[in-house]
């Protein structure tokens, strides 16, 4: 059972993180951000840090942190996601088929979920720096109806999928499955799953796909700010018990994120810089 893992100390009630909304812009950067307390920045940065001391001494810790790189790389990464004229940050297309989109060279990674999972709103985190670059959000599950790309310079393109699952587009199998399958420069998968409620048949589906095809993916747990320690743990754990005994492809490690108050976007940027072959890390043990 997954509880008996859970420290007796785990105060269920406890929310992941609270930041002021007004305040949240400036946590798009790193600059802003190392100005926090530390033990704030610890936690901005590396989200899993301020569960762990609620983990029974049981669980092995490790495979939550295999990616867990410096501070410094991090700051690398981050200089990707600012707009310049000599590396510019621009939506580029959308497409319902994936012949209509050209053939690109630079490494692409894509997002992909249920409806509502939080898809385009993690995009959006990421691009913070660029606010300039549009990315439409909403509360009505079924919003993004096309593959949308999204340009960063010549280093990578991002791809925010449509969901699937309630209100998704008809035709998610043919638009998204082929892309999935035949896009050749496709380097990464991200696969969200709503951390305030957990793996769903769907998701487990999609992770399915996701082993048949092959190609590497990472599992995405987003909207950690919307629950307490004790529901996010559980999830975590079910979903990691998932990775170990049903995947292949999978990264073992789940990224944790909250696009509304930032935990775990720098990181995320700074794996996309990573697998994009953008960066290199100053900790080559990391993979
Ligand atoms: N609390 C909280 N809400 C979030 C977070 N991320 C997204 N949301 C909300 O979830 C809803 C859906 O967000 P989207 O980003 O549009 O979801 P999506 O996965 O792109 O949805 P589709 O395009 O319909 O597939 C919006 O109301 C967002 O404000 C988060 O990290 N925390
Ligand atoms: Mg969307």
């Amino acid at each position: 059972m997954l509880y008996l893992r859970l420290s007796r100390r785990l105060q269920p009630r406890t929310q992941v993180g609270s930041v002021p909304r007004q305040s949240v812009h400036k946590l798009a950067s790193l600059k802003n951000v190392r100005m926090l307390p530390p033990k704030k920045v610890q936690s901005l940065l590396y989200p899993f840090s301020q569960m762990e001391t609620y983990l029974d001494r049981s669980v092995d810790r490790t495979q939550f942190q295999h990616f867990h790189p410096s501070v410094e790389d991090m700051v690398k990464a981050e200089t990707l996601f600012l707009s310049s004229p000599s590396h510019k940050i621009d939506y580029y297309i959308s497409a319902e088929r994936l012949d209509h989109v050209p053939a690109l060279k630079q490494p692409e990674v894509c997002f992909i979920g249920r409806s509502n999972v939080g898809k385009s709103s993690l995009i959006k985190a990421l691009f913070s720096l660029t606010p300039e670059v549009e990315v439409r959000v909403s509360k009505t599950p079924g919003h993004t109806k096309k593959m949308n790309f999204f340009r960063v310079g010549r280093a990578f393109t991002v791809v925010d999928m449509p969901g699937y699952g309630h209100r998704a587009p008809k035709d998610f199998v043919d638009m998204v499955e082929p892309y999935l399958y035949t896009r050749k420069n496709l380097v990464r998968t991200f696969l969200l799953v709503d951390g305030s409620v957990g793996l769903q048949q769907d998701d487990l589906i999609a992770m399915e796909m996701c082993e048949e095809i092959r190609r590497p993916y990472v599992m995405v747990v987003t909207k950690i700010d919307k629950s307490g320690y004790g529901t996010l743990l559980k999830v975590l754990l079910s979903l990691q018990d998932v990775v170990r005994t049903n995947t292949m492809s999978c990264f073992p490690q789940p990224l944790l994120v909250s696009s509304l108050n930032f935990w775990g976007i720098y990181l995320l940027r700074c794996f996309i810089a990573h697998v994009t072959g953008s960066i290199s890390l100053t900790d080559t043990s990391l993979s």
